[in-house]
Order: structure tokens, then sequence, then C-alpha cells
């Protein structure tokens, strides 16, 4: 699996006990799953549930879905047991949790194969100060917005705008952005039922730049998709203003204009990566 060109629309979380919902999660159209350890198993049935995941990821067939283990930080007493029973799971990436500096990560790094990506839980006050440093740790390819545990240490209000996350929101993406080739995660709406809600905070999130969301629950998966996806117009735009741009330089012009605006080479860089997108979703929905 190509991880660097994977779409990364949605991200369902699936608790790591979860037998049923481990079963479920191979006929969902989620393009990658984080398999829980952390914070949606509760700490009687953490042992079992590593056992449970290791074997699911055995046996089980997840098909073109990026498999992410979210493991407990290294500092709880599961961390280190959770590394040792996944690490030869066949994950594709694990997220730590939790985390402050990169020096948290060069602890998991040390414990894993050299070549196996690192996601981060970004979901501490500390983390966004650190944010550019994180995600230029050499293993990080992955940040994942936290905005549980962001509400809950900054002691903010939960609001429908996110106005009180929205400098954490936007750190979290020039950091992804200012390392190149690190995917930025949205966190999770908890609202699980609220399809209105569920799609006005996917639009947001995605107007900031981020590659995609975090979901709980299946019926968010397909809301996800649709916002996350560059729209047929998108596509059209696209297409149009790198066939005017080619042929504005072959007469010589370096501009050209598209609907009433400009076309520059920095247009159509954006206009390839719409192009890039849509052909990474086609090939995830060919199964
Ligand atoms: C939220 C839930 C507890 C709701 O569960 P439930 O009441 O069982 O839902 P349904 O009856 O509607 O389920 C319908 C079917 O869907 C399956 N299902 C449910 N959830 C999932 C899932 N996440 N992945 C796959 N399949 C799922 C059920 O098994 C039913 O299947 P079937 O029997 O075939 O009909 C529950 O959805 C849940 O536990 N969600 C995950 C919660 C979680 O992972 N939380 C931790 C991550 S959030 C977080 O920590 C973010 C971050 O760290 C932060 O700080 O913000
Ligand atoms: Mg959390």
């Amino acid at each position: 699996m190509d991880l660097t060109t994977h779409p990364y629309r949605s991200v369902l979380y699936i608790p790591g006990s979860k037998e049923r919902a481990l079963e479920k999660a191979m006929t969902l159209p989620t393009d990658a799953i984080i398999f829980d350890l952390e914070d949606a198993v509760a700490p009687d049935a953490k042992a079992e549930a590593r056992e449970t995941l290791a074997t699911a990821l055995k046996e089980k067939d997840y098909g073109k879905r990026a498999k992410i283990v979210r493991i407990n930080a290294l500092t709880t007493e599961w961390g280190n047991e959770d590394v040792r029973v996944l690490k030869d799971a066949g994950a594709d990436v694990f997220l730590l949790p939790k985390v402050n500096t990169p020096t948290d990560v060069d602890a998991l790094a040390d414990m894993l194969a050299p070549d196996m990506p690192i996601w981060v839980m970004m979901e501490t006050p500390v983390s966004v100060f650190n944010a550019r440093e994180i995600a230029a740790h050499q293993r990080v390819t992955g940040l994942v917005t936290g905005t549980n545990d962001l509400t809950k240490d900054l002691g903010c209000r939960t609001r429908a705008d996110r106005l009180p996350l929205m400098t954490a929101l936007q750190m979290i993406v020039m950091a992804a952005r200012a390392a190149r080739g690190v995917v930025a995660i949205d966190g999770v709406y908890n609202r699980f039922r609220d399809g209105d809600g569920l799609k006005a905070e996917c639009e947001q999130g995605r107007d900031l730049g981020f590659d995609g969301k975090t979901l709980i629950h299946p019926a968010q998966v397909e809301v996800t998709n649709t916002a996350f996806a560059p729209t047929q117009s998108e596509i059209d735009l696209a297409q149009r203003q790198i066939e005017a741009y080619e042929d504005s330089m072959k007469s010589g012009q370096g501009v050209a204009v598209v609907d009433g605006q400009i076309v520059e080479n920095l247009h159509v860089v954006a206009a390839k990566r719409i192009l890039a997108k849509m052909q990474a979703i086609s090939e995830m929905a060919a199964e």
C-alpha cells in the first residue's frame, strides 16, 4: 500500500475490544481505520483487546483501508506491551496518543521496525506549541487532532463553530504542511446521529485544509467521504485550468484566464493536486 498517495477522507475509530465492529469494518467504505487500544477501551479490557486486535489484524482482510493502531501512551502501564504484541501483526501505521514533544516519538520509534510510519495525536496544549517540531520528526507521517482531549485541557466550551479550538486546528494544519507530505486529520464529531452537524464540521475542516476527519460511527462515513472529495465542478475547473495554462504556455504567455479568473503555475499545481486526489479515491473504490 502506498501511504503517500492514499486518501484519508474518513478515518474510523474502532475499539480494539469490539469483535462485532472489527468484523463490520471490513465492509465499510472508510479510507482508513484506527484500531483503538486507548480511550475506547476500559482499563480492565485492555489486555484482552490487545490480543483480540492482534488476531483480527492477522486473520481479517481490511482490503485497501489503511490500518492504523492506536496504542496507549508509553508512560502508561499498557503502552510497552501494546507495542510488543502488535508490532508485527500487520498494521500500516502506529498512532501515539498524548504526545507533547518529538522526544515522545523517539521512544516509540526505537521500539518499532525502522520503516513503520508513526502518526501522532495532537491533543495537548503542549503538543500544539510543539506542532512544527513534532511534524518535522523524520518518522512522523501524520497528525491526528484530538479535539476531545484538547477541549478538556483548554477548559473551553464546545461550540458549533469551534472558535475556541481554531488556533490549534490551524497550527496543526500549518505544521503538517510545513513538514511537507505529512497528513493532517481533523478531530471527531461526537453527536454521531446528527448528520447535518457532521456535514457542517466536515466542510469547515476541509476548508481549513485537513485531509479528512476521524469518525466514531459507521453512519458518519459517507457524509465525510463526500465532504472531503473534490466536487465534479472542482474537477472540471481543474481540467480546464490545466488545459488553458498549457495552451497559454504554447503561445508564449505565462498566464491564462478561466471563468474570469487568472491561472498561473501555482494554480496549476493546485489543480493537479485535485485530479491526483480524485484518482486516488477512484483507485480506493475499485476493490
Ligand atoms: C458510539 C458507539 C458506542 C455507538 O455504539 P452502538 O450503540 O453499538 O451503535 P449502533 O448500534 O448504532 O451500531 C450499529 C452497527 O455499527 C457497528 N459499529 C458501531 N460503531 C462502530 C465503529 N466505530 N466501527 C465499526 N462498526 C461500528 C455496530 O457494531 C453495529 O453493527 P451491527 O451489529 O452489524 O449492526 C460506537 O459507535 C463506538 O464505540 N464508537 C467508537 C468510539 C471510539 O472509538 N472512541 C474513541 C475514539 S474518540 C477519541 O478518543 C478522539 C481523541 O482521542 C480525542 O481526544 O478527541
Ligand atoms: Mg484523545
